[in-house]
């Protein structure tokens, strides 16, 4: 059945904000985050954390370096409650973290969430009440000013609870939740008013915090809205503007950036985007958007693997393999080109790091958030020659000429291609081997003594290596001796001479692998023969003589 029922939905309203500045604006220092991992998150979970769970998340967060965190809806169930009084009772928020607590604007809840408050050091109380159309006709049946009275009434018995908490340092935070289906002067109003209920001033400013509660626009809309809530916002300097986006549209993380660059100055949201349907704003995805165009976001997320790790413990919840920053599959490319890119990319980055990332298809160092480099490119039928060459330097110090690498991607291709998978790293190099390195027919080589004349000025150096070789054809045995200017030279005139075959050696590289004792040096050669086929081969010894010519024998075999 075709979608045709579009006429039953309506268009979000602009705001008509004429001179808007938000565009122009750059993000460039870290916003107040606020963590509501433990609140919107939780809430939004099919199994709600435990205690211990919580416990564990909160450490988390602590560690990244949250310094607001809100811990929870303290009057909605005694997990919640017991939270809270553990953080409190064994001393478990460290001195610069302060801890938030949710309460709806109603009295019976207000005065249980004070009462888990009791004797913390430092406390947001966060007051909300929907003040959305919607929900005034359809789940309140109030009209404005009846709203804007739950509102003030809250507030007001907050302020006195929290003058009443003696030791307790209280800051006030008020939410007009549903604010995106809230008229834009109608949520001025109710914030104008809980102000006034709470003598917010500059030296005890109070959180305004806006929600995209439901996130029905694009997200420059959404940013108008926010430019003309500050603009007309009186007594700004007594105002912390916070944003609170939820992801429902897919653009929470933009709404959120949009949004700080219209003026806002703190930001709710949590990690790997979890919260309540499509989730709330992505923590982890904006401040490393923020580090990624040179901000230091002030959360530390170099060990991501960890928080993935406590992340999923506790909320039971995956990330996705194509979350950004976090997913399994996000530093990894399996396509040919993007591969080819990487791979001269990472080259220029080592060859001349001027300490600026630039590597193509990589927005981040995958190390900087405490991954490797290792499943960068990853091998299937997708891939091309210069990942496979990526594949084989980066993970076994193989580095394939750029001359040989059109011919080793064939061959790879040509196995992925028949297998239909994905091919290891292993894999990669153990194929590469079999058909470049370990070739012993038709020809295998027995025995090698190679000598060189001592320095003399009257040397004729196109003869001052000698070679003496046992070659193995099937059962026949041949031997030669030759000279040449090397000891490739002098192994390919004598094989040409003995074998009856016609080539020439027309590219060669070597290189060595590993340190010390253990150090193996590797030799590539194409060779062409008189017809004009090439071939290429590789070789693998000790003694880089030898790998040298045990190449040239391997791509004489592949002829
Ligand atoms: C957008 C957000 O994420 S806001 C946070 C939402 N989080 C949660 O809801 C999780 C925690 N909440 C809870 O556990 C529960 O809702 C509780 C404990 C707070 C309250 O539970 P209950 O008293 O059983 O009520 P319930 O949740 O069904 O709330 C609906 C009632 O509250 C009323 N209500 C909701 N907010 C307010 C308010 N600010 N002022 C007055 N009444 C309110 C509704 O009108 C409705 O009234 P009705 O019963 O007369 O129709
Ligand atoms: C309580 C508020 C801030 C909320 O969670 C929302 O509106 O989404």
């Amino acid at each position: 059945m075709a979608m045709t029922n579009s006429s039953k939905y309506t268009a979000y309203p602009a705001v008509g904000l004429s001179g808007r500045t938000w565009p122009d604006q750059r993000i460039s220092s870290a916003p107040v985050w606020c963590s509501i991992d433990l609140r919107d998150g939780n809430q939004a979970l099919p199994v709600p954390m435990s205690v211990d769970e919580k416990l564990e998340m909160f450490r988390l967060l602590v560690d990244i370096g949250f310094k607001e965190i809100e811990v929870g809806f303290p009057a909605a169930s005694a997990v919640e409650y017991q939270f809270v009084r553990k953080l409190i009772d064994e001393d478990l928020i460290p001195r610069d973290v302060t801890i938030q607590v949710l309460t709806q604007a109603r009295e019976h809840l207000v005065r249980r969430t004070f009462d888990s408050l009791e004797g913390v050091r430092n406390a947001i109380v966060h007051l909300y009440n929907s003040t959305s159309t919607v929900q005034r006709d359809v789940v309140f049946r109030k009209n404005r000013e009846e709203i804007k009275a739950i509102a003030i009434d809250g507030a007001r018995l907050v302020r006195e609870l929290a003058d009443a908490a003696e030791g307790s340092a209280i800051r006030f935070q008020y939410s007009p939740e549903s604010f995106t289906g809230t008229e834009l002067d109608y949520a001025l109003e109710v914030c104008h008013a809980v102000m006034g209920a709470w003598g917010a001033d500059e030296s005890d400013r109070m959180i305004i915090n806006l929600p995209s509660t439901v996130e029905m626009s694009t997200p420059n809309v959404f940013a108008d809205r926010i430019e003309w809530f500050c603009r007309n916002l009186e007594h700004r300097e007594a105002a912390i503007v916070s944003v609170h986006t939820h992801n429902d549209r897919g653009t929470a993380v933009a709404s959120a950036e949009l949004a700080l660059m219209a003026g806002a100055d703190r930001v709710e949201g949590a990690l790997f985007g979890n919260g309540e349907r499509c989730g709330n704003l992505d923590i982890v995805t904006m401040a490393l958007n923020m580090y990624t165009q040179g901000v230091d976001p002030e959360l530390d997320f170099s060990h991501l693997s960890h928080t993935i790790d406590v992340y999923r413990d506790c909320t039971r919840m995956p990330v996705h393999p194509r979350h950004p920053y976090a997913g399994e599959l996000v530093y990894t490319a399996f396509s040919g080109s993007h591969q080819d890119a990487i791979n001269k990319g990472m080259k220029a980055l080592a060859d001349h790091d001027d300490g600026v990332w630039n590597v193509p298809y990589l927005p981040i160092d995958p190390k900087d958030v405490g991954f490797s480099y290792k499943a960068i490119v990853r091998i299937n039928s997708q891939s091309g020659k210069g990942g496979v060459a990526y594949v084989m330097e980066s993970a076994f110090g193989y580095q394939i000429p750029r001359w040989m690498q059109p011919d080793v991607g064939k061959v790879v291709q040509n196995v992925v291609d028949e297998e239909g998978r994905e091919l290891s790293p292993d894999e990669v190099r153990d194929l590469f081997v079999r058909e470049y390195v370990r070739l012993q027919e038709p020809y295998a080589l027995k025995k090698c003594h190679i000598t060189w004349e001592d320095e003399d000025p009257d040397r004729n150096d196109e003869e001052a290596t000698t070679i003496t070789t046992a070659v193995q054809k099937g059962s026949h045995e041949f031997g030669f001796t030759a000279r040449g200017n090397g000891p490739v030279d002098a192994f390919v005139k004598g094989f040409i001479r003995d074998s009856g075959l016609e080539f020439t050696v027309s590219d060669y590289a070597e290189h060595a692998i590993g340190h010390s004792a253990d150090t193996l040096a590797v030799a590539y050669v194409k060779i062409t023969t008189s017809a004009g086929t090439v071939s290429f081969g590789a070789g693998i010894d000790s003694n880089i003589s030898l790998a040298s010519i045990k190449a040239v024998l391997s791509a004489v075999n592949r002829l």
